[in-house]
């Protein structure tokens, strides 16, 4: 999709949804809001690796998609003054692919695999070494002439992302030297980031405004972005251009996102739970087939929101809703989440 967006400045700019997304990406630590334990962290182990002139240690980011994971590796590579080159998992299929950006990288040069949980095994254990000993092994020919020759690697930082680190395997886990989990931004930091991120559109919103975009998006800086994309769409057709907390309040509503920021599918997955389930306990792939997900998805992107603000619980026999579950759909509180409030009808929220 093309629009036209007024940058700071008075030009005109045709951009894509994907222009502005880099634009909106922050490319230094000062740029980065959120996350303080890790950056601090990190600033730290940048500047130390700096100081002595070695690489950084290797890096393991995870947590849920949209948290700033793959922006943090090129924020790190920024830091560093080193250049960043990116692949994912799935992608290299063989040690050769690996070898062939290894053997490019120049001294202390980031290596960026996403998905790293997706690794091929082969190519899994081709980079313990490379990882360990900046070294790699590659065979030369084939049949009987075939022969191993090690090959010495500049020293580099490797950074994996994951949103799964339960699936990576402990031998590539345990050659990460820094390891850092993504935690969900509370409405504060991603009315920031909103604010922010507005500026740099040029698009003028109120302070009330930005909050509500915060609150309901789901604790993501990805998704606030997106929402005040849309929403600024709608403040140019059916506003003044100025996004105010009434626009955002009628954008959020058409989008389907809720009150709490609760998307159509975290609705549906409570809802299946609760109304064909009777409240769980349910597995996660039974859950997956009633709402037409993958189980992957459903655990990667939805559970851990849907967790982390109280809606699911999650026991050794499946996932079950809360009663502030049934409160937010409005549901009557079954038997055993009826509490000792003595409110025999449970307690209806809108
Ligand atoms: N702390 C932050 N401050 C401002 N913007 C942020 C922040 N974190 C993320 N963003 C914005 O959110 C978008 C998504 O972030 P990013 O692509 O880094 O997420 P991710 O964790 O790599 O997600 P995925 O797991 O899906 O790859 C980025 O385009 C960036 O603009
Ligand atoms: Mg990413």
């Amino acid at each position: 999709m093309r629009e036209a967006y007024l940058s700071g400045g008075n030009e005109h700019f045709d951009a894509t949804d994907k222009d502005i997304d880099k634009a909106l990406r922050p490319l230094s630590f000062s740029d980065f809001t959120g996350q303080d334990k890790i950056l601090e962290n990190l600033k730290v182990f940048v500047a130390a690796a700096k100081q002595r002139g070695d690489a950084l240690d290797h890096v393991l980011l995870h947590g849920p998609p949209g948290l700033g994971k793959t922006t943090l590796s090129h924020i790190i590579a920024n830091e560093l003054g080193a250049g960043i080159k990116m692949t994912s998992g799935p992608v290299l299929d063989k040690p050769s692919d690996l070898a062939g950006l290894l053997t490019n990288l120049e001294p202390h040069d980031v290596l960026f695999i996403d998905e790293i949980h997706r690794l091929n095994p082969v190519v899994e254990e081709y980079l313990y070494s490379a990882m360990e000993d900046y070294r790699i092994d590659i065979m030369l020919d084939s049949g009987p002439n075939a022969r191993s020759v090690q090959i010495s690697l500049s020293p580099f930082t490797l950074i994996g992302a994951t949103t799964r680190s339960g699936m990576l395997t402990a031998p590539l886990r345990a050659r990460f030297g820094i390891s850092a989990r993504l935690e969900y931004y509370d409405s504060k930091l991603l009315t920031t980031i909103v604010e922010r991120s507005a500026d740099i559109l040029g698009t003028p919103i109120h302070e009330d405004a930005a909050f509500e975009i915060a609150r309901r998006s789901r604790g993501t800086p990805r998704i606030a972005n997106n929402l005040l994309r849309r929403t600024r769409d709608f403040a140019q057709i059916k506003g003044t251009g100025t996004i105010t907390q009434e626009i955002a309040q009628f954008a959020l509503n058409a989008l389907d996102v809720d009150a709490r920021g609760l998307d159509d599918m975290d609705k549906r997955i409570l809802t299946t739970i609760i109304d064909k389930f009777k409240g769980g306990p349910v597995g996660i792939s039974t859950i997956a087939t009633a709402v037409g997900e993958e189980g992957e998805t459903i655990e990667e992107v939805y559970e851990p929101f849907l967790i982390q603000e109280g809606y699911i619980k999650r026991t050794a026999r499946g996932r079950e809703a809360t009663e502030a579950a049934y409160q937010h759909l409005g549901r009557l509180l079954p038997n055993h989440l009826r509490g000792n409030s003595g409110d025999l009808f449970g307690e209806i929220t809108k």
